[in-house]
């Protein structure tokens, strides 16, 4: 079920990569491709490896086997945050907003220390207005003075897209972005991270939620026991009998 629709060159392209936990294979031979504004959704049982890969793109583990590349580029060895600054950002798990500081300041540090080398050339805005922008952007202009430390749990998660927006991205990893929220509030969230394609950011989503999975998908993307057991249209994917199987075997 490969995608072969796929022909521009890949903004993320993961080949054959094996990732090994003493004599433990959390990883064997997957392939893994993202498009430049793609939305990718990865799903699996638990255990099967999801947050093992992100963190092998990320670079937070170092692969036994196999090539990642970004934008061409063989990244393999980079250290993490080398792929931050290539245009790689992670979300929901590290880093975390400093709590302390209000929701500009959060925005400005990341401005500061990475998002102004990746700003675009024609861009005549000021750091500080940039930093407005973005806060303004997920809706939290009106808390934009507040300590991110008095913030909800829903506002906490625009704060960190926020902060990897702020970083100018070409990838967003979301990793369970929307676990623990309401309903109302993963419809938020959602909405949020799928507006980025319009700013041409892909964005490789895993998440246990599946309807949003399904909202969110262009493609998915299926691990099972460190395999990739699938990998195409989401509505062809939820019926692909492994697929199933894999699930009610849980
Ligand atoms: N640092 C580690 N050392 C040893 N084993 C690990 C380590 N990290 C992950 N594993 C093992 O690798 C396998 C894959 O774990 P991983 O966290 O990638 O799965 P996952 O699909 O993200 O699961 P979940 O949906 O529960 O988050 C699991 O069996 C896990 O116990």
């Amino acid at each position: 079920m490969e995608n072969t629709t796929q022909t521009q060159m890949p903004l993320v392209k993961v080949s054959a990569v094996t990732k090994k936990f003493g004599g433990f294979t959390a990883l064997s031979n997957v392939d893994l491709v993202i498009a430049p504004g793609e939305r990718v959704g990865l799903i699996g049982p638990n255990g099967s490896g999801k947050s093992t890969l992100v963190n092998c793109i990320s670079g937070m583990l170092k692969i036994d086997g196999g090539t990642i590349e970004f934008a061409g580029e063989n990244i393999s060895s980079l250290p993490p945050h080398a792929r931050v600054h290539a245009g790689i950002a992670r979300s929901f798990q590290i880093p975390r907003p400093f709590k302390t500081m209000s929701v500009f300041e959060n925005i400005m540090v990341v401005l500061n220390f990475s998002g102004n080398d990746r700003k675009h050339a024609d861009d005549t805005r000021t750091t500080e207005e940039r930093a407005l922008d973005i806060v303004q952007g997920v809706g939290l202009f009106g808390k934009k003075d507040h300590v991110s430390a008095s913030l909800t749990q829903v506002e906490l998660r625009k704060l960190e897209l926020a902060r990897a927006m702020a970083a100018n991205p070409k990838v967003l990893i979301a990793d369970e972005a929307l676990a623990g929220l309401s309903g109302a509030e993963v419809d938020e969230i959602l909405d949020l991270i799928m507006g980025m394609k319009e700013k041409g950011v892909s964005v490789l989503m895993i998440e246990h939620i599946m309807s949003a999975v399904m909202r969110f998908s262009e493609r998915l993307v299926v691990l099972v026991a460190g395999n990739k057991i699938a990998d195409g249209l989401p509505q062809d994917v939820i019926n692909n009998p492994e697929v199933i199987k894999a699930y009610l075997g849980e």
